[in-house]
């Protein structure tokens, strides 16, 4: 009798959940530690089967033929994994999940030991952890948005407002200009900081799997859920969820967007009851959205309630004043990446970067970079450097200004070689990359004797 208090008092020591379950599935014994992990009081699980937890890692053998309760009596085996368990709010709670059997004399199994590790925390930091890694190479600018010119100072006013209220906000602006990064911007400096940022993709899913990889479902929900599965909005819980290209969303997930912004309360698939959905809604599009709320492409209440807070990302051809702020920064990073000193940028190069329209914004800036840097050896990025594609979209004035400019490089022998080799001995190609012509190309070949047969090797 003595014994058995002192084991209580051990067991209750302990911050692991334990459960004593029997052969037939009953719950004999539990912990303080279950009781305040799944939310249930003692009597609300002592003598209650054990699937009342609905564990999605336990494989029962009853039903299927198997005599006993469940598939680690008929095994006898003894492993850890992890589990997802529910509470009694209905909430998910991951767990690490170790189990023996306890056997009598005659090796008869009486019961099975389990204890759970609730592992909800170390997920929670897991996530934490990879988005500060994400964010401690972007710790420029503004939250990693690098940006001087009038428009930026702006957006970056606007992002401040944004991130100090709980409402939903609407990022628009052609690819590549910065929607992602404003959007981690407004979760850093905002309330829900210390909580997760997650992103999720609108057009990246067949819409058969939105809505579970959203709002997540319950195990046997349909052929294949063989798990509970947490959805995005749960995972987000006391964070901000970043809905990019929502101009993408299916109508289908367009009625349940709309759902969760009105009732803050989603369903996982397979479930009727409501979870609260405790999250900031930020969404991005680079489309019109008015336009297909016009063609009927997109519900007007949903772009009432996504559009409370628009900010628009300015496109880069109409803020050139930070074409040089940006382009020192990536090539300060990518420098800093290889262990190689920063190199500048030639006035040449830097007139034909302003000239350029910038279809893909500062993504394609930043891709014209790394181009350029991986070509350039020491010294300056000359306009010899920059991509073939962008030198052939420059306009003809740019480009003349900048022959003109440049022409004592572009003349030499080195230079010749050097962009016979980066176009692959094709001289069509190498004539564009120095701004000449085909014919311009051939005399200088013979000029200089050099084969574009041979020019690979020199
Ligand atoms: N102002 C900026 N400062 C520094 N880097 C930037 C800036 N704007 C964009 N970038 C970089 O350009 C790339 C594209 O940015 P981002 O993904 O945020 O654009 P987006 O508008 O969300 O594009 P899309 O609409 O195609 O998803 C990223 O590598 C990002 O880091």
């Amino acid at each position: 009798m003595e014994f058995e208090q002192h084991l209580a008092a051990i067991v209750n020591t302990m911050s692991e959940g334990l459960l004593l379950v029997g052969a037939d599935g009953g719950i004999v014994m539990i912990n303080e530690a279950l009781s305040r992990m799944t939310g249930y009081a003692r009597d609300e699980l002592l003598g209650h089967a054990c699937s009342v937890l609905d564990c999605d890692g336990c494989q029962r053998e009853r039903g299927q033929g198997g005599a006993a309760w469940c598939r680690l009596f008929a095994e006898k085996t003894t492993r850890a994994k992890h589990c997802t368990i529910r509470r009694k709010d209905g909430s998910y709670l991951p767990v690490l999940k170790n189990q023996t059997l306890l056997r009598d004399a005659a090796g008869k199994p009486l019961f099975a030991v389990e204890t759970l590790t609730d592992l909800s925390e170390v997920v929670v930091l897991d996530r934490k952890v990879e988005e500060l890694t994400r964010l401690l190479s972007a710790e420029e600018g503004f939250h990693g948005l690098i940006g001087q010119s009038e428009a930026m100072r702006r957006v970056f006013d606007l992002l401040e407002r944004a991130a100090g209220s709980d409402a939903p906000v609407l990022l628009t602006g052609e690819s590549g200009t910065g929607k992602e990064l404003a959007a981690r911007a407004i979760h850093e400096i905002g309330r829900r900081r210390r909580g997760p940022f997650v992103q999720f993709n609108c057009g990246a899913l067949a819409e058969s799997l939105l809505e579970s990889e959203l709002f997540g479902h319950a195990k046997g929900a349909f052929t294949g859920a063989t798990r509970h599965r947490q959805g995005r909005f749960e995972a987000a819980a006391g964070g901000d969820i970043f809905l990019d290209e929502i101009g993408d969303a299916p109508a289908s997930i367009q009625v349940k967007l709309l759902r969760v912004l009105e009732s803050k309360t989603f369903e996982r698939v397979g479930e009727s009851r409501p979870v609260r959905a405790d999250v900031r809604v930020i969404s991005a599009t680079n489309r019109d959205l008015a336009r297909l709320v016009a063609e009927g492409r997109f519900r007007e209440d949903l772009f009432f309630r996504v559009n409370v807070i628009p900010i628009t990302l300015p496109p880069l051809r109409d803020r050139l004043d930070d074409l040089a702020p940006l382009a020192e920064h990536f090539l300060c990073r990518l420098a800093h990446q290889a262990g190689r000193p920063v190199p500048s940028i030639a006035p040449e190069a830097m007139r034909l970067l302003a000239a350029h329209p910038w279809p893909g914004n500062v993504r394609e800036l930043k891709s014209a970079l790394e181009y350029a840097f991986v070509v350039t050896d020491a010294g300056p990025v000359e306009p010899r450097h920059l991509p073939p594609s962008l030198i052939a979209a420059a306009a003809p004035a740019a480009l003349r200004e900048v022959c003109r400019a440049a022409a004592p490089v572009e003349t030499g022998r080195d230079a010749l070689v050097d962009a016979l080799r980066r176009a692959g001995g094709n001289r069509s190609e190498a004539a564009r990359l120095l701004g000449v012509s085909r014919g311009t190309i051939l005399n200088r070949m013979r000029r200089y004797g050099v084969d574009s047969k041979h020019v690979l090797d020199y």
